[in-house]
């Protein structure tokens, strides 16, 4: 399932639920010439990561492939959908496994157009303001014919 993995590690870096991650400082962080002193609390913006250029070549991409050979289970300073550290989502482990599963079954049954893209913002998570309108329809008897296998 590691292909699987990587599809799901590409989605949430673009599509994040999280827009935002708090901490609070426990002694005065220099950063980049300013001071966060201790005490106070701070917001990561996980997006302002994800999609910067300087650590995802074409970051608006959509590319499962730029995953090959990286961790794919572990938060990082370049990576951080499940945030990180001791309070990693506690739900990640399950949450791609949800997701694998759906992946599993819409492939391999459905068929599905996009018919009306709406309107999608970043906000900096993303939003789609006029919603975003797909229509599914289950397989006519097709065979499953392998394009669509996970791995
Ligand atoms: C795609 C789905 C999900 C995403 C992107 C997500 C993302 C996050 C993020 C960014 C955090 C903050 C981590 C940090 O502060 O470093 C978090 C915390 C947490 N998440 Fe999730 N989450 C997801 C699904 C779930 C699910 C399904 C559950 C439970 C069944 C869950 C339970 C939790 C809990 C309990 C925490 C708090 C962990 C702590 O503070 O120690 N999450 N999640």
């Amino acid at each position: 399932m590691s292909f699987t993995n990587m599809v799901i590690n590409e989605t949430v870096r673009l599509a994040n639920i999280a827009p935002g991650i708090f901490r609070i400082t426990l002694k005065d962080v220099q950063i980049k010439g300013y001071t966060i002193p201790a005490g106070w609390t701070f917001v990561v913006c996980p997006s302002s990561v994800h999609l910067d250029p300087n650590k995802y070549e074409d970051p608006l991409t959509f590319n499962p492939w730029r995953w090959k050979g990286e961790e794919l289970h572990k938060g990082s300073k370049k990576f951080m959908a499940f945030g990180g550290g001791v309070r990693l989502c506690a739900g990640a482990d399950l949450s791609k496994m949800q997701t694998a599963i759906f992946l599993h079954y819409l492939l391999t049954n459905y068929r599905w157009k996009v018919t009306n893209e709406g309107n999608v913002t970043r906000q900096p998570g993303l939003i789609f303001k006029k919603g975003l309108h797909i229509e599914i329809s289950k397989n006519q008897g097709e065979k499953n014919t392998g394009n669509y296998c996970l791995r």
